[in-house]
């Protein structure tokens, strides 16, 4: 059967009679029309206008008047049959009026083999076609539900020694790529159509019935027999199979309960049936409107079990049962509006394909040996060495290494290509080659400036000092300052120690023709205090110090040994740093300042939105949490059975917070996205800035020329943000300065205007939980 995308079949049954109503109903000889014409008030005769209003004409698949069962079936079921051992879901479904003739036609006869209805055939069919698809192997199970007054029951469960009439553990449920089942459902393999029979007759024993005016044997209850098919192709050794659903659902009847004239246990039945039937009615309105998106059908069991089974990805069939009498007009007349609505469901079907993990990896597998096995053909084809495939040995590897390692020195002049591993395995062994010589790199780094490890670091005292003293706010501190340029002195050459202390002397030698600059007072000051201390004692190691440069630590300004600082030596970088920074360096420093200041407001304005999109996120949640218990639960009381519907207005409340936290979202992501360029702008202008003063510092105290090469002092640019990873220092591009200054103050203005408003406003409705983030402008 090939399926298309369509509407759903819908037929129309008339249950024979000996009074046919042919003033009331007309069935066309196209054998698709009805028409009916009902006139409710015989005053109204004698107005035509009137009467015309009450005629209604009704095309469907096909009206079936006077046919038998076995007809029915072939026209309404025997494709959905074949549909569903190819893979395609399938519905075929019986709804009307009480003793309309929807269990007869549905399950028929279970006395006369003739007789037998629907799901007798579709078993039948379905096994005789298992035997002659000789090429594919199925497994069919069976379940058998009933829904009676809203509680589920497993009309199967009495084979497996379960109580009867047990609804519990038994809910419907939703599962991706498993669509909606009723989980505690009992499924029952069959192997042939017997012991499928033995499965039905069984459960329709156990259905419940009841006898009012209109059918002696009326079912109460609305019940789904499904097969289970899944299929694999014995011949194509493919992963595929298939798996379908079969639902054959006899749909209790409507009724007047004055026609039925029930009372006590079977009046509260009808009412049950009457409002499943109702939100039937409006699940199906909602999926024949095709401009709506959401369609009620957790209002109740029915509707829920049969979410997929309704349209969509199934070959969904209704069949209309309806009397030929006068009497039942009126329920004739909705029946037939019921299933002209029914037909402008759109079903989409298609095939429920799934792989086989197993087969696929053994398919893979072949596939593989197959490719080797072409590659092996080319080799020799084009001459090639043999060539393994396999993965590489220790030797072969070890191989490889040594070649790496040969090329690296120079010896080897190029490595020859052989095969994707053995490049794979020449890549791995370069990247291990660089990460060694990194190592390498920085373990020289460190012993050249004695640097610690940042973790390290954070343990040492005089940093988490720092943790606490200092913030984001903190101005350039110098750390290795007098420490690491003394230890470098006691490293160098005696050669270069009276160089220096040349140069030295030279320099205290024009810082006494200036005696007045800032730089040597404040020297000589800190000096005198160094000495006035006497209870500092020397330290061993010399750790890198990272002074709060606000106020100066005495200890810091120590050169290592603890030797006073002479009022002719050259001042502790730390110091000399902080008067260059209002010196000198003011203008880079002070764009710097700028820079540092709008980062912190943007982390700030960071922070403020985090928490606002995690605050939206919480309220989703209670929202949704709401909402599920509002639809799985309901009130467990006795009387509550149909679940209620979700309240409008948190629907609306939820779809509203899903657009707030997206547009939130997506805010932060800018926010966050400019936290970032503003970090790199301040690492820029820190990096330009301890450039400039180290050559200054070089310049201005006359340090030998050697040392003039020397790198920039990395505690400086260390000292910075100890809570910040610290970001790769670009080139310092002069050219570049204006742009990112400028880029800075419009994001300082930009951000100021920002922050002038909150940036979560409440709405303006009074008492509105709904949020609505300002926009934020683009930068230009
Ligand atoms: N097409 C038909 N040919 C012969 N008998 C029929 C036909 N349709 C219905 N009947 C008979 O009418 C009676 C009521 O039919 P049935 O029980 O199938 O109605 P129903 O729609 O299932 O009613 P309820 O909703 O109350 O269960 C049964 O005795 C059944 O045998």
């Amino acid at each position: 059967m090939k399926a298309h995308s369509g509407d759903v079949a819908v037929f129309v049954r008339i249950r024979p009679t000996a009074n046919f109503a042919q003033d009331l109903i007309e069935c066309l000889p196209d054998g698709q029309t009805v028409n009916i014409y009902h006139r409710r008030d015989s005053r109204k005769l004698q107005d035509s206008r009137k009467t015309r209003q009450g005629s209604w004409s009704f095309r469907l698949e096909g009206v079936l008047q006077d046919v038998s069962q076995e007809e029915v079936y072939s026209r309404v079921c025997q494709r959905v049959v074949q549909g569903a051992l190819e893979g395609y879901n399938g519905t075929v479904m019986c709804f009307g009026q009480t003793g309309a003739g929807k269990t007869y036609t549905m399950t028929g006869s279970t006395e006369s083999y003739k007789q037998r209805g629907i799901i007798p055939r579709a078993l039948q069919e379905a096994f005789r076609e298992v035997e002659k698809r000789a090429e594919h192997s199925f497994s069919v199970h069976l379940s058998y539900l009933e829904i009676y007054n809203e509680t589920l029951v497993d009309l199967l469960s009495p084979l497996q020694g379960l109580p009867h009439l047990s609804s519990r553990g038994m809910v419907v449920t939703e599962e991706p790529g498993r669509g909606v089942y009723v989980r505690g459902l009992s499924l029952h393999p069959v192997h042939s159509e017997e012991e499928a029979l033995n499965l039905l007759f069984e459960g329709e024993m156990n259905r419940i019935i009841g006898s009012h005016a209109l059918n002696r044997n009326s079912s109460r209850s609305h019940c789904i027999f499904t097969l289970h098919i899944e299929s694999h192709s014995w011949t194509v050794s493919d992963a595929k199979y298939v798996t379908s659903k079969l639902n054959l659902v006899d749909l209790a009847g409507s009724e007047r309960l004055g026609k039925t004239g029930s009372e006590g246990q079977m009046l509260k039945e009808a009412t049950y049936i009457n409002k499943s039937l109702s939100f039937l009615e409006q699940a199906i309105l909602a999926l024949a409107d095709r401009g709506r998106d959401h369609v009620p059908f957790r209002q109740s069991k029915l509707t829920h079990a049969l979410k997929d089974s309704l349209g969509g990805n199934c070959n969904t069939v209704l069949v209309a049962n309806i009397y030929g009498e006068a009497a039942q007009i009126d329920e004739t007349l909705s029946t037939l509006r019921f299933a002209n609505r029914m037909k402008c469901v759109r079903t989409d079907p298609a095939i429920n394909e799934h792989m086989d993990p197993a087969l696929q990896i053994k398919k893979l597998q072949k596939e593989v040996q197959m490719l080797k096995e072409e590659l092996s053909i080319y080799n020799t084809l084009v001459r090639r060495p043999s060539v393994s495939y396999e993965p590489l040995s220790e030797a072969q590897l070890a191989e490889i290494n040594s070649e790496v390692q040969r090329y690296l020195d120079g010896s080897l002049k190029e490595i020859s290509i052989i095969s994707i591993r053995q490049v794979q395995a020449v890549f791995a062994q370069f990247k291990r080659a660089v990460q060694e010589q990194e190592q390498k790199v920085k373990a020289q780094l460190r012993q050249t400036y004695n640097l610690v490890e940042k973790d390290q670091s954070a343990n040492t005292p005089a940093v988490k000092e720092l943790d606490t003293s200092s913030s984001t706010e903190d101005v350039e501190a110098v750390s290795l300052g007098a420490s690491a340029q003394s230890q470098k002195q006691t490293q160098l050459p005696s050669s270069t120690k009276s160089k220096t202390k040349k140069s030295r002397d030279k320099s205290s030698q024009s810082k006494r023709q200036g005696d007045g600059s800032p730089v040597s007072r404040k020297r000589l000051e800190s000096a005198s205090k160094s000495k006035l201390n006497p209870a500092q004692t020397p330290e061993k190691e010399v750790e890198p110090q990272e002074p709060d440069t606000e106020s100066q630590n005495t200890e810091e300004l120590h050169p290592p040994g603890n030797e006073p600082l002479q009022p002719d030596s050259p001042p502790p970088k730390a110091e000399a740093f902080e008067d260059f920074k209002v010196g000198q360096g003011s203008t880079i420093n002070c764009i710097l300042m700028e820079n540092k200041a709008v980062l912190l407001e943007r982390r700030s304005l960071l922070r403020q939105l985090t928490e606002e999109v995690n605050a939206v996120k919480r309220e989703i949640d209670c929202t949704t949490a709401i909402i599920e218990r509002h639809k799985m639960g309901g009130t467990q009381g006795q009387y509550l059975v149909v679940e209620e519907e979700p309240d409008a207005t948190l629907l609306l409340q939820l779809r509203e917070m899903k657009a707030l936290y997206r547009q939130r979202y997506d805010a932060l992501r800018n926010i966050k996205a400019e936290v970032n360029y503003c970090q790199h702008l301040v690492d820029q202008c820190r990096v330009r800035l301890l450039s400039e003063f180290e050559t200054w510092y070089k310049k201005t105290f006359l340090l030998p020329e050697e040392e003039l090469d020397a790198p920039v002092d990395k505690s400086l640019a260390q000292r910075e943000d100890n809570q910040e990873p610290q970001h790769e220092l670009v080139t310092n591009s002069p050219s570049a300065e204006s742009f990112y200054t400028a880029r800075c103050r419009t994001l300082k203005r930009r951000s100021s205007r920002v922050l002038s408003c909150t940036p979560v406003q409440r709405n303006s409705t009074p008492g509105s939980r709904q949020r609505r983030l300002l926009p934020i402008l683009p930068v230009s």
